[in-house]
């Protein structure tokens, strides 16, 4: 049964003398399986063996021939394969070594003699046996074995180049090999490859096919192996070049520093990192600093973003950090600061002086009991109410106040303005991503102001919402509230600035349109305007010398009659403020300054005859005009308030043929449509107690006009207005030209009171108007007025309808008056000085 095989060919110089040289290969064997790997003939494999039936099986072996079949099971999980778990193929193999390992298993080095097929078991237990039949492979000759043979070296030749750690030895001695079979099992036993593969290579029968097998297997090998390696180069060649350019760059620096050559952008890193250190920078802003410093460091100059950095850096270092001015909180010093350089306003000057006694007064106490309070708190009672506005028309000396106030306190002044001011991003800066981005007005003033707590104008506060509420507005919240502007993040800047040792005063023309959150942390000061009398001492206490000296001209080459100022502010200008008049009188000076240069003899003293001479025609006839218009019955003056100071206007009225049409002209706002409307209605009801006939607007369609139609007028205010202009042409009686009225009417007549009391008042005054009718309710508001105004000007209080008609129509309510009643005007009976002198 047991057949015997003889082996033909083995070269086995160093075991000669065991059976593979030459031996009879007997035809049972003793079977061991295998897990995981495959044998082939003529290869030698170590193998470890722990199973006690394999121990016992190769305990027997070795006392005999030594010759074992191997034969790999088809599953590596089982521990005791059967036979029916084998592969079919299998390798006889001579064990030529074996050592017991301490730890009980056995190691073996066996080496492949010849291939066979499993016959049939002969023994299960203890170990297996079987009967095998040799199995000799097909060795084809020809060139194709040959160059496949070639072929499966070379390839096996380029997975050692791309697997560095591949042992060169083994290389070596695989090119060596010659023949087509030892080629297909060397290759075969040291690629990594699937059991089901190495077995099929086992397997076939030719030895072409297994080498076209095999060349499968390392093709997709070497594939996997490439891509894997490509991935692995653009890695390294990314990390290459970085440090390749650090490496030249550090050269460059060496051979600069060797060649005496400071480097420029070293020199230019250098100078910034000074400045960071002497900038006084909080610990946000500094790490900051420092961390863009070092990536400028990294770049090259002609990289784009340097510039970028560049500038940014820039604009960090040349923040005012920590650069404080002290606070003088001298309050008779303040005083006399402010009475030098400002005419009047003495209610204003005194809330000033209030508020910054009591900013002392809180200063001091809190240096006394500063444990008293939470910090917290503490901060925000300092800052509370801070913010200071001043409204009122252009030209009053909002601004020079706010000049004063940084002078009484010897802090530096900037200004900014927010007329127009469109988006968010004009308050808080672009962020540094945008090409040209550059921080917002807030962080500019403060680098040209080049301290941390000036006091701060932002003018025309007003005019910040006008065309577009919501943003620029809330970015102006946070810069004024108390509560988050110790850390103001303007975009570009990124990082906090603290704010709140800034002294914020705002500026406005009218309080309406500022929004109302904004409104909300100011306190107000209103500064009205000045009164003819007051625009004289100015005049000449400020404008004046400041203008003699802009013009180059000595005080006693220039001096003004008060009667000459006078002149200029009656007929050259119209306005609350004096701005105009600074103008003028600038423009008087520059005539005789040019004059002097062209060595013509010029009188000293400026008469109201010099004043004409120089600036040509009057600009303004305010009493012939006056007189004028209100000569016809059915006009009435008005007083208005209006951003720039108060006026005076005309409400005209006029009848002509027609049925109830009734038109309000003018610019005119619905509230005020509505009150000329109430007017109509009022004076219908009535029209019996004024002698107007019942019927009237039956037969008759009314316009109302309200000229300079170009510029929108509304508000309740003009009511009383209206009323007596529809009664003075119903009535056919002229209204008394030198009369002025405001209040809101209700249809029974009542007069209710208004604002801008003030305002209207001294544009009463200015146009020379003799009486002005007001609310009685607006009594309180009188107390404010100048002494000048109230001396010059007979206040009648009133609150029935009847009372102004009384007072302002002529001869009322006796009879329906004839064409002939007309006023014939007064032109020319008064100069302008005389009707105003006369009050
Ligand atoms: N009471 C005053 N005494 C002395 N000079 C004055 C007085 N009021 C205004 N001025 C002068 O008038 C000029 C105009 O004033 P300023 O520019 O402060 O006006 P403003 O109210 O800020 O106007 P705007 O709202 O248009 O900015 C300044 O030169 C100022 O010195």
């Amino acid at each position: 049964m047991t057949e015997q095989h003889k082996i033909e060919s083995s070269d086995d110089e160093q075991e000669g003398k065991n059976p593979s040289g030459g031996a009879q290969i007997p035809g049972n064997l003793p079977i061991l399986p295998l897990r995981g790997l495959v044998v082939y003939p003529q290869i030698a494999v170590p193998l470890t063996i722990g199973q006690p039936r394999s121990i016992r099986l190769v305990d027997d072996v070795v006392i005999g021939e030594k010759l074992i079949g191997l034969v790999t099971s088809r599953n590596p999980e089982l521990d005791n394969p059967g036979p029916e778990d084998l592969y079919s193929y299998g390798t006889v193999a001579v064990v030529h070594r074996m050592f017991r390992v301490p730890d009980g298993t056995i190691r073996l080095l066996v080496q492949g003699i010849h291939r066979f097929i499993l016959k049939d078991f002969t023994q299960i237990e203890p170990y297996l046996r079987a009967n095998i039949e040799l199995a000799p492979e097909t060795v084809e000759e020809g060139l194709e074995i040959e160059a496949l043979a070639r072929n499966a070296r070379d390839q096996f030749k380029r997975i050692a180049e791309l697997i560095p750690s591949f042992p060169r030895e083994l290389v070596a001695s695989i090119e060596a090999i010659e023949d087509p079979l030892l080629t297909v099992y060397t290759v075969a036993n040291f690629q990594r490859m699937d059991l089901e593969d190495a077995e099929a290579i086992l397997e076939l029968d030719s030895v072409t096919e297994k080498l076209k097998k095999l060349t499968t297997i390392l093709t997709r090998e070497i594939e996997v192996l490439e891509l894997g390696q490509k991935i692995q180069n653009e890695a390294r060649s990314e990390i290459e070049k970085v440090q390749r350019e650090y490496f030249l760059r550090e050269q460059m620096k060496a051979i600069q520093r060797e060649l005496g050559e400071m480097d420029e952008q070293a020199a230019e890193v250098e100078e910034f990192r000074q400045k960071i250190e002497a900038a006084g920078m909080p610990e946000e802003a500094y790490k900051q600093a420092r961390r863009e410093l070092d990536r400028l460091s990294r770049l090259p100059t002609a990289a784009a973003e340097y510039g970028v950095i560049r500038t940014y850096l820039d604009w960090l270092v040349s923040l005012p950090w920590s650069k404080l001015t002290q606070d003088n909180l001298d309050i008779p010093h303040a005083r006399e600061v402010l009475e030098a350089d400002h005419y009047g306003l003495e209610d204003v000057k005194e809330r000033i002086l209030e508020f910054l006694a009591v900013r002392k007064l809180r200063l001091e106490r809190q240096k006394e009991t500063p444990e008293e309070t939470q910090p917290t708190d503490l901060i925000r009672k300092q800052r509370e109410g801070v913010i200071l506005c001043f409204v009122g028309p252009p030209g009053v000396g909002k601004t020079s106040l706010g000049q004063s106030i940084a002078r009484a306190l010897g802090r530096k002044f900037v200004r900014i303005s927010l007329g127009g001011v469109r988006d968010e991003a004009e308050i808080r800066g672009h962020r540094r991503t945008y090409i040209g981005a550059m921080p917002g007005r807030i962080i500019q003033a403060l680098r040209r102001v080049e301290s941390r707590n000036p006091v701060f104008m932002l003018d025309e506060i007003d005019k910040l919402g006008a065309d577009f509420r919501g943003d620029p507005a809330s970015a102006l919240l946070e810069v004024l509230d108390p509560e988050q502007n110790s850390d103001f993040r303007d975009n570009y800047i990124e990082v906090g600035f603290d704010l709140s040792q800034v002294m914020f005063i705002t500026t406005a023309n009218q309080l309406e349109t500022i929004p109302p959150p904004l409104l909300d942390r100011m306190e107000i000061i209103s500064i009205s305007g000045y009164t003819e009398g007051e625009k004289v001492e100015i005049a000449k206490q400020y404008l004046v010398p400041r203008q003699l000296k802009e013009n180059g001209l000595k005080p006693e080459e220039a001096q003004f009659t008060a009667e000459a100022l006078r002149t200029i502010i009656r007929t050259y200008t119209r306005e609350a403020g004096v701005r105009n008049l600074e103008r003028e009188i600038g423009s008087v000076l520059r005539k005789i300054a040019t004059r002097i240069t062209e060595q013509k003899h010029v009188e000293p003293e400026i008469t109201p005859e010099t004043v004409r001479e120089l600036l040509g025609q009057p600009r303004y006839h305010t009493n012939d005009e006056i007189n004028i218009r209100t000569s016809q019955p059915g006009v009435a003056i008005g007083l208005a308030w209006t951003p720039v100071g108060g006026d005076i206007l005309f409400v005209e009225a006029t009848r002509m043929p027609g049925a109830k049409g009734f038109t309000v002209t003018g610019s005119i706002g619905n509230v005020m449509q509505e009150s000329a409307r109430a007017a109509l209605s009022l004076v219908r009801a009535r029209a019996e107690k004024y002698n107007i006939p019942a019927d009237f607007f039956d037969k008759s369609d009314l316009h109302i006009h309200v000229p300079a139609g170009a510029q929108p007028k509304d508000g309740p205010s003009a009511g009383v207005t209206i009323t007596t202009a529809l009664v003075s042409l119903l009535t056919n009686r002229p209204v008394k030209s030198d009369v002025g009225m405001t209040g809101e009417i209700t249809l029974r007549g009542q007069i209710l009171p208004v604002g801008g009391i003030k305002e209207k008042v001294l544009a009463a005054h200015r146009a020379g108007l003799k009486t002005v009718i007001l609310p009685k309710l607006n009594q309180s508001d009188l107390d404010e007025l100048p002494e000048e105004v109230k001396k010059s000007i007979r206040f009648v209080l009133v609150d029935q309808i009847d009372e102004v008609l009384e007072v302002a129509v002529e001869a009322v309510g006796q009879g329906l008056a004839t064409p002939s009643q007309a006023r014939k005007p007064r032109k020319g009976k008064k100069t302008d000085d005389e009707n105003h002198a006369g009050g």
